[in-house]
């Protein structure tokens, strides 16, 4: 199975490709379609890669009671839970309309499907992959179909623990070998010790054959980053239009400007892991040029002498000579010309070393 894939056509994840930023608009809309768009454009404006939301099908999702339990909290939408999803579902058309908005923005668009009918409808949708949702990451029957349908699968973890995501890393492989792993914890918001960054990478060692990335309820961006170089190769994060909205998810998510500085704090760190190679760049030879030191006679030296440490000292010198990880390997050598004291000790002033 392979490290990398194309989770959207023409875009590869793993490997050496850039962290695949999703926006989660989730049910941050506040089921308004003008203020899902709004979103939809705020994100590839900012430079995410994808807008995500969240697809159910209620009354497959629910069950009965838990349907018609009352929901009173501050961020309810209606007066039982079932009417409160209700009011933050969009339609099948509804979802064609978005989909069709984010083509001519310009972003890619998907959603994690709660249920199979879900599942089936945004893969007639045609969307480049499928969220599995923390709360599905356990649903195995659920993900056998998802992964059937043979599209890329992006599967969070809150919630679950090592064990179950071997049961889910053993029977997605055999069926799909695009998919994989958000490290993730499911509060809101997501307090910094509950984090846990170094699940990635637990994923990493645990699951060395498939990309394994985060999905953040923290606020501010400082988490998100860490986990970049940590390796993940995929970041999810819920974005609004106001964190001060209406909503359960809107104070764990990221405002325009945060959003923007967390696509481009990303590509920054992105640069800045570089390679693992330590040598002198070409970019520090004007620094070296200026302040980089040599060996420098500490004293007056006959032609003849024998070189002592007590002889040499180290400084910035002009010219430049020998470099002061050499200073253990002068003593014993012998002086082939006269050297002033202060005066830069160079190769050519010494007898060859003996091997
Ligand atoms: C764990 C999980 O599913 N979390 C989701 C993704 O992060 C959330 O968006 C929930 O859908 C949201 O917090 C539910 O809020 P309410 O219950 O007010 O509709
Ligand atoms: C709940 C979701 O995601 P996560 O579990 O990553 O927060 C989701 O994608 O709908």
């Amino acid at each position: 199975m392979p490290l990398e894939f194309e989770l959207c056509p023409g875009r590869m994840i793993g490997g050496d490709h850039p962290c695949f930023i999703i926006a989660e608009i989730g049910q941050n809309h506040q089921g308004d379609l003008a203020i899902a768009k709004k979103m939809i454009k705020m994100a590839k404006d900012c430079g995410a890669d994808c807008a995500k939301f969240q697809k159910s099908e209620i009354p497959l999702r629910f069950n009965r009671a838990a349907l018609v339990r009352p929901y009173t909290s501050p961020n309810s939408w209606g007066p039982t839970y079932g009417e409160h999803k209700k009011h933050l579902e969009f339609s099948h058309d509804q979802y064609r309309e978005l989909q069709r908005y984010a083509a001519e923005v310009g972003i890619f668009f998907t959603a994690s499907a709660w249920d199979e009918a879900s599942v089936d409808f945004l893969h007639g949708l045609g969307v480049p992959f499928i969220k599995v949702a923390s709360a599905d990451a356990n649903n195995l029957k659920q993900l056998e179909f998802t992964a059937k349908k043979g599209r890329p699968m992006v599967i969070s973890s809150g919630m679950q623990n090592m064990d179950t995501m071997h049961k889910v890393y053993n029977l997605v492989k055999h069926l799909n070998s695009r998919f994989c792993f958000l490290q993730c914890t499911s509060t809101y918001p997501l307090d910094p010790t509950d984090v846990n960054l170094r699940v990635i990478n637990a994923y990493r060692h645990e699951f060395p054959d498939i990309p394994v990335g985060y999905s953040g309820h923290e606020t501010g961006i400082a988490i998100s980053i860490a986990a970049i170089t940590l390796g993940a190769k995929v970041l999810e994060r819920h974005v609004t239009l106001d964190k001060t909205w209406k909503g359960s998810d809107h104070a764990a998510s990221l405002e325009p400007n945060e959003l923007a500085e967390l696509v481009r704090s990303v590509r920054c760190v992105e640069l800045a892991l570089g390679s693992p190679e330590k040598r002198r760049l070409p970019c520090e030879q004007t620094c070296a040029a200026k302040l980089a030191k040599s060996v420098v006679a500490r004293q007056a030296i006959k032609v003849g002498a024998k070189l002592t440490l007590e002889m040499l000292t180290v400084k910035v010198a002009d010219p430049k000579g020998i470099p002061p990880e050499e200073i253990f390997n002068l003593p014993g050598r012998r002086v082939l010309r006269d050297i002033g004291e202060d005066d830069t000790m160079t190769a050519d002033a010494l007898e060859p070393a003996h091997c």
